[in-house]
């Protein structure tokens, strides 16, 4: 039996084909077929190939500099350096990763401007993979804003300009008919999370096209920083059908398709066809995670595919998942159960719309009727209370759950005033339509209202925490979808959480992915907004916040992790056989590793050599 030797390029991911070459009865590879083969599959794990087996050692010379990957900066010892031939490549200082990460802390306080915070980690992301993942982990609290709302809006609307480097892929319209071979051109083959958007309803800024590429890339980002998915498992993606923002259209820094978005039944089918080339490409039990479609189109593809494919929609799930959690926290310091409060939302979109509808099984939960439940909930969009006699109708859908039999209502504040909710919410990109008038009306009608202002990014706020403390005399319960800094009021200082569906969406395709769960139902939100508010402490809520501290987070993602993976194997969602007994420790052997791995060569006895049983030798036999 020939020794193999092992292709460990920092993954995970099976080398599925080898060259001709690489199967020769010698196995002998130059380096140059070997460095060929692993550009080529950009495999990054100990890789079996045929009898024969390659080290990551075996990127040779400049390219394991250049393969964020595998490059390690100066953390590379001198004896990795000898052996990988980049010694002189760099200077002869030696750091540690610790090192590296306080140099990373430095620069970025440096610069002034978000967007050029925002412009270094992207660089960072492409030089030094681990350095990035372990930067923002370590400090989720200072790098969440910058990778995620609100800077990353910003990354969006200004994409023309600084786009770079692939992060993703543009699967387009003109794409029809291919786009399996699209899909095909990413240069991993072992995706289990895809996260996708049309750009049409990018945070609250609105259609943003092309430029939309931010989210899913940000969103992803927060897949690996906080639940320590494989970063290799994920891909972001934009389906390009062009945009309605005419701005854009006559942007010449505009990158997406410059024309109109196609829609209806054209639209329909590439979405179909996206599915289905995602399932051919990646597997059945693939994660595919809809973000910031237009609403119109977020609920259809919900319906459609919900029982069909793995997939769920953030903005209107997760998003009612981190709600949720505030609720359940909240009562911890109201003594009132869900089902004792009236809420008014502002805005009844995806957000909104997917809020009411978990809100109404957490009641349901509580022993609370269907009816009953939807009775409790108010809401309002650009025409008004949803009314059964409005004019305008536009009643279809859910919404249809929540019209009231009540007079036709335009003004908001009056509704605030004559229903006098315990919880108001904000769901509508309406930056300031929480005024001082409604905020104090929420005082006068509340011990401690609640209060939720989750619009990102913060320009889109309903209204700021300075506000809402200000004009609820500091009773209020307050949190936002992007982060406010701590509010002194009244000798206190609050500092108030961040009700935004990071807090779930990474944890629920933690659990997902380890399981092979199949399709997500609606259940695996209500247990994701259950375990996040079990990890909120009494000093939290002291504090002003319905949510554990962002630092907590990546506990919460595991945590939540655990409930999916009991609640697929109880329900038979699983295809990950057999069912790990200690589901913590099976899920947390999945994950990916921040630090640095030895980039020497590994050498690998295989099969495992069997000792030869010692023979008992006689005194008489060594006499003979
Ligand atoms: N914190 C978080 O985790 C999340 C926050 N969001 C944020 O929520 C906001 C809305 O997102 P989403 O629900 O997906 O978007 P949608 O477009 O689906 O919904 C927006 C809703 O707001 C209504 N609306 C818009 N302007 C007004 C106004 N001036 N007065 C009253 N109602 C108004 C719309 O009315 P109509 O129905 O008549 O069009 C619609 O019902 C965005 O800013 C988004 O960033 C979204 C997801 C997660
Ligand atoms: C947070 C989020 O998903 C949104 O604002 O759309
Ligand atoms: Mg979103």
């Amino acid at each position: 039996m020939l020794a193999r030797q092992v292709i460990a390029s920092g993954a995970s991911t099976a080398l599925k084909s080898i060259s001709a070459a690489t199967a020769s009865p010698k196995r002998s590879l130059s380096k140059a077929a070997i460095t060929a083969i692993v550009q080529q599959q950009q495999t990054r794990d100990y890789h079996e190939v045929t009898g024969d087996i390659i080290s990551p050692s075996m990127i040779q010379g400049i390219d394991h500099l250049r393969d964020p990957r595998l490059n390690k900066g100066l953390a590379f010892t001198l004896e990795e350096r000898q052996t990988l031939g980049i010694h002189g490549l760099q200077p002869a200082r030696f750091k540690s990763q610790e090192e590296q990460l306080e140099l990373c802390r430095i620069s970025i306080s440096r610069y002034q401007e978000d967007l050029n915070k925002y412009l270094y980690l992207v660089d960072l992301q492409d030089r030094n993979e681990k350095l990035f993942f372990k930067l923002i982990s370590e400090d989720v609290e200072k790098m969440m804003p910058i990778v995620y709302t609100p800077t990353v809006g910003l990354a969006c609307q200004k994409f023309g300009l600084i786009y770079r480097r692939p992060r993703g892929l543009f699967v387009t319209i003109n794409d029809r008919g291919y786009v399996y071979e699209v899909l095909r051109n990413w240069p991993e083959h072992d995706v289990r999370a895809i996260v996708v958007t049309d750009g049409e309803r990018i945070l609250g800024l609105g259609d943003l096209g092309a430029c939309g590429m931010g989210i899913p890339v940000g969103k992803l980002a927060l897949y690996t920083a906080l639940a320590g998915i494989p970063p290799h498992q994920c891909l972001p993606i934009v389906i390009d059908v062009g945009t309605n923002n005419q701005d854009l259209l006559e942007d010449p820094l505009y990158v997406g398709l410059r024309h109109k978005r196609v829609s209806g039944k054209e639209y329909d089918d590439f979405i179909d066809e996206f599915m289905e080339a995602v399932v051919k490409r990646y597997g059945q039990n693939t994660l595919i995670q809809f973000e910031d479609f237009g609403n119109h189109n977020a609920f259809r593809f919900l319906d459609k595919y919900r029982d069909t494919y793995c997939t769920f929609n953030d903005d209107i799930q997760g998003t009612a998942s981190v709600a949720v959690a505030g609720l359940l926290a909240s009562k911890r310091i109201t003594g009132k159960k869900i089902s004792e409060n009236t809420f008014c939302f502002l805005g009844a979109g995806e957000a909104a719309i997917g809020i009411a509808d978990l809100v109404v099984k957490a009641m349901q939960a509580e022993g609370c009727g269907l009816q009953e439940a939807r009775d409790k909930i108010w809401l309002f969009d650009i025409d008004g209370l949803l009314a059964k006699g409005r004019p305008e109708g536009r009643l279809g859908g859910h919404k249809a759950f929540y019209a009231k039999d009540h007079r036709v209502m335009k003004n908001f504040a009056e509704l605030i005033s004559e229903i006098k909710p315990s919880v108001l919410i904000g769901a509508s990109a309406a930056g300031g339509a929480f005024t001082p008038e409604i905020l104090q009306t929420m005082a006068k009608n509340n011990a401690r209202p609640i209060i939720f202002a989750l619009s990102n990014p913060t320009s889109k706020a309903e209204c700021t925490a300075q506000a809402a403390y200000e004009n609820t005399e500091g009773r209020c319960i307050f949190s936002s979808g992007s982060p406010f800094p701590p509010v002194k009021y009244g000798g206190k200082t609050f500092s108030p959480g961040q009700g935004n569906n990071a807090y779930i969406f990474p944890g629920v395709a933690l659990g997902v992915i380890v399981t092979g769960t199949h399709h997500i139902p609606e259940d695996i939100f209500l247990i994701a907004a259950q375990a996040v508010a079990d990890h909120v402490s009494q000093d939290d809520l002291d504090k002003g916040s319905l949510y554990p501290p962002l630092s907590a987070i990546r506990e919460c993602s595991l945590e939540i992790a655990v409930g999916v993976t009991k609640y697929a194997y109880e329900k038979g969602l699983a295809s990950t056989y057999p069912e790990p007994q200690d589901k913590l420790a099976y899920i947390k052997s999945h994950l990916y590793n921040f630090n640095y791995e030895s980039a020497m060569p590994v050498t690998w006895k295989w099969p495992p050599q069997q000792e030869a049983p010692k023979r008992p030798i006689t005194p008489t036999k060594l006499q003979a």
